[in-house]
């Protein structure tokens, strides 16, 4: 590439694809890099199941087949990031292509408990604002006005089908796939661009520089980001010594090596599942939903965008929260999501999966390896001083149980009859990153300023010790919000903009 540009962002995700319009809105040239294909139709993605030949849309367009991401196979590897120890998106959308679509405004406590000033939620209240004007919510989704959820018009919403629309009839904009950003070019303070490497066909390789007083941001989510900085020479000496033994001279020299603590405070809700068996309980295939779905939900859907597939989940059922105190003085959100499904040998079953979230004090760390893979080393679970977050759980599952006893014929499956709950709960609590909800945050911690030993960046989003690097995406979230948290991230985003946009 030629060109040079005022702002590069790296990764179109829940951060990358909102930052990248508003900031292109200033007329500066903008040049938004994702690693990854195209996912939905709309910016030219292929990969779709036979029964969608002849229309506009992919697997990613389609509520309905959001669950086929959890089966295991061979084109599901295709999209998850492969140098990652836990699951993520990395193709065009980033976690918004694959995810669940829960899209839950963000509480007050959210912003309050967990970041500093300038980023709490009296801050964040226009930033929200402007989230959900662009990205709206419904609970009628399927266009024959039945209950279902969550995006509008039956197609899957979003930053890409809305932030990434506008950016991209901006003749000031341009969106590069398949071109994965090795790390930022530095000296050692000023970033002047960024190496690439193509990943895929119409990528790129080489260096993009930066305009004069421009700026990189990186957006390429916990693991993505993390990776790119300690390839950058900055994060943990530890860290750093790894990657200067797999890339040599590719590193920076020692003496511009940045110690920031990346990776080390990250967070994500664990999630642990109870689950019942009750006669007449029905599944929704949607494992063959996504091959050969039943007859009348396709046609429906293809006809009407209505019916079950245009449910993200056609067998999601409540979602519902709970509040636990703990001897600590903390209150601690537990969220509760039941679904019911299959399970192999048992048939259907109606399955409550808890996530710890806001307010739970275990953290754990991220790090990267001699292959440059990004493994979850530290799990963020049920590690903390005092078991407050293991007893918040059990007070909370006890509360769930004794309300779900008063259902008629229903029988425990898990815990199975000759276990008590406790004791189930303790054996699930084993961290593992297995217990991830995917909702990780925090690897690069905000703080008010950088001369606080956890600050990898501060309230404008530089990286400590640099001019003019960035970060934006949910790993500058310093602890897990109350609910699912893409729409906080959407949000930080928008703030995000705000404050680099006021810059000089
Ligand atoms: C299966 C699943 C289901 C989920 N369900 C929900 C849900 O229902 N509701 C909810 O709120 N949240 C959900 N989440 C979480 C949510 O999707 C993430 O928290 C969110 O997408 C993170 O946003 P981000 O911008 O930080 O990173 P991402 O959205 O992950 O985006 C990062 C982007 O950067 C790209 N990238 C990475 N490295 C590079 C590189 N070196 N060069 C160029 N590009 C790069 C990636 O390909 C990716 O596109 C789910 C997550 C998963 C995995």
């Amino acid at each position: 590439m030629n060109s040079t540009w005022d702002y590069i962002i790296v990764g179109s995700g829940a951060a990358g694809i909102p930052l990248a319009d508003r900031l292109s809105e200033s007329g500066k040239s903008v040049l938004l890099l994702e690693r990854g294909w195209a996912s939905s139709r709309r910016y030219g993605g292929q990969l779709r199941p036979a029964w969608l030949e002849g229309s506009n849309l992919t697997r990613f367009d389609i509520p309905g087949l959001y669950t086929y991401i959890w089966a295991n196979h061979t084109e599901n590897q295709g999209i998850l990031c492969p140098d990652y120890s836990v699951p993520a998106s990395c193709v065009l959308g980033g976690g918004t292509a694959i995810n669940g679509g829960l899209w839950w405004k963000p509480t007050k406590d959210d912003w309050d408990t967990v970041m500093p000033p300038g980023f709490q939620s009296t801050d964040l209240a226009p930033a929200v604002s402007r989230a959900f004007a662009r990205i709206p919510w419904t609970d009628t989704p399927s266009q024959d006005g039945k209950l279902y959820h969550f995006f509008i018009n039956g197609e899957r919403g979003g930053p890409m089908a809305t932030y990434l629309l506008s950016a991209s009839q901006k003749k000031n904009f341009e969106l590069k796939m398949n071109t994965t950003v090795t790390r930022v070019l530095r000296k050692p303070k000023d970033v002047t661009g960024v190496e690439v490497e193509e990943s895929g066909p119409g990528g790129v390789s080489g260096i993009i520089n930066l305009n004069p007083k421009g700026k990189v941001i990186l957006s390429a989510g916990v693991f993505g980001t993390s990776k790119i900085l300690f390839r950058s020479g900055i994060g943990p000496k530890d860290q750093l010594e790894i990657v200067k033994s797999a890339e040599g001279d590719k590193l920076v020299d020692e003496k511009d090596w940045i110690d920031l603590p990346v990776g080390k405070l990250l967070d994500d809700g664990p999630a642990i599942t109870i689950a019942i068996t009750k006669p007449g309980l029905e599944t929704y295939d949607w494992e063959a939903a996504y091959n050969t779905p039943i007859p009348e939900d396709a046609k429906s859907y293809l006809k009407s965008r209505s019916g079950a597939l245009a449910q993200i989940e056609p067998s999601i059922g409540p979602i519902f929260w709970d509040e636990v105190k703990g001897e600590d003085g903390k209150t601690r959100v537990v969220q509760w999501n039941s679904n019911t499904v299959n399970s192999e040998g048992v048939g259907s079953i109606i399955a409550f999966t808890n996530n710890l979230n806001l307010g739970k004090t275990a953290r754990g760390r991220l790090t990267i390896n001699s292959s440059l893979k990004v493994n979850v080393s530290i799990p963020p679970f049920y590690n903390d001083e005092g078991d407050h977050d293991f007893k918040a759980i059990l007070s909370s599952t006890k509360d769930l149980v004794s309300i779900i006893q008063n259902i008629s014929n229903a029988t425990f499956f898990m815990p199975p009859p000759d276990t008590d709950l406790e004791t189930y709960l303790r054996q699930s609590a084993t961290p593992s990153p297995s217990l991830t909800s995917n909702h990780w945050v925090g690897s690069t911690q905000m703080r008010s300023s950088c001369s606080d030993p956890s600050a990898v960046i501060d309230t404008t989003t530089t990286v400590c010790g640099t001019s003019n690097l960035h970060i934006v995406d949910a790993g500058i979230i310093n602890g897990v919000p109350a609910a699912n948290p893409q729409a906080a991230i959407v949000s930080i985003a928008e703030r995000a903009s705000e404050i680099i946009l006021g810059l000089k």
